[in-house]
């Protein structure tokens, strides 16, 4: 019998870290075999389990991720984009398929993944859970229908802990709004308003993000028109569903040949 595809999660103490190993553990289709944080963070040396405060695991928390990723098929990866930018060259070196689901990249980030990807796996989304990767598809056919009478706004909750605005699923969304209508996002999007902004720009495509307490993460995409308002929303109240999107993610990205994916080819919703 063959052993199941060896996984390492990095940013193994995170909020998304503790759910993928939870969630890896809990499935007969992969197993752990790697787990790493930063320099000096106070879990290295420890057995991962033991330090989420359940049973031995036989994995140690480590930082050094090239050994790690060397025993692994796949690296399922949430921490931030300095980190996630320098995972992905070391991945392709172990040939280790690298799932992304760190949000917050810059372009220049984003030019260095797609280096990578000529010599790895990658699979990115800012949202992985099947959910919002339908909102997503259903954001682009409800912009292709409507034309710009109605104006589109994204509007996204998360916790008080979250560094990035708007969220990587906000982009998604808006990428998808702003393709449903044949245009280019970076051209009309309206982000951080504030003060005599003006009025609103007809074609416009704007962005509110609200933080507070423990909100695991809300989408909403509005259609406002005069006389009438469509609402697609996307509540997520547990991040079990980000984790189980990326280790199928992972289990799917396993032998598929180097390049850039996304969700919809995983999920099929291309
Ligand atoms: N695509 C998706 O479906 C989702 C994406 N996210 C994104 O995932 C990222 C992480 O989110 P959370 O888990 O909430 O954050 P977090 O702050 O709880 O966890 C991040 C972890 O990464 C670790 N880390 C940072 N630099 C590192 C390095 N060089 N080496 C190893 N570990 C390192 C940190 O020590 C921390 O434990 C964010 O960008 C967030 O937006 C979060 C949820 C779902
Ligand atoms: O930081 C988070 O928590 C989340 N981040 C992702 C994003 O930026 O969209 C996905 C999810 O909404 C949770």
């Amino acid at each position: 019998m063959t052993d199941s595809p060896g996984i390492v999660v990095t940013g193994a103490s995170g909020r998304m870290g503790q759910m993928l190993i939870r969630t890896i553990q809990d499935s007969s289709k992969a197993r752990l075999v790697g787990a790493v944080e930063r320099e000096g963070h106070a879990w290295i040396g420890q057995d991962i389990g033991a330090a989420m405060g359940g049973p031995e695991t036989g994995v140690t928390v480590t930082d050094d991720p090239l050994e790690a990723f060397a025993s692994a098929q796949a690296v399922i990866d949430f921490t931030s984009p300095a980190a996630t930018v320098a995972f992905a060259g070391l991945a392709a070196q172990a040939r280790a398929v690298h799932v992304i689901g760190t949000t917050g990249m810059t372009d220049e980030d984003l030019a260095r993944i797609h280096v990578a990807a000529r010599h790895a796996t990658i699979i990115r989304a800012g949202n992985m859970s099947l959910g919002v990767n339908l909102l997503v598809q259903l954001t682009k056919q409800v912009a292709a229908a409507l034309d710009e009478d109605y104006d589109i706004e994204i509007i996204e909750a998360h916790h008080n802990q979250k560094v990035d605005a708007p969220s990587g699923t906000a982009l998604m969304l808006g990428e998808a709004a702003a393709d449903g209508r044949g245009v280019d996002l970076g051209a009309v999007s309206d982000r951080g308003r504030d003060g005599i902004t003006g009025k609103r720009e007809r074609g416009h495509i704007g962005f509110t993000a609200i933080r507070g307490g423990d909100i695991v993460g809300e989408h909403d995409v509005l259609f406002a028109a005069a006389g009438e308002r469509i609402t697609l929303r996307h509540v997520a109240s547990d991040r079990a569903v980000f984790a189980r999107g990326a280790l199928k993610a992972a289990l799917w990205g396993l032998g598929r040949k180097p390049g850039e994916y996304d969700m919809l080819d995983v999920l099929g919703l291309k």
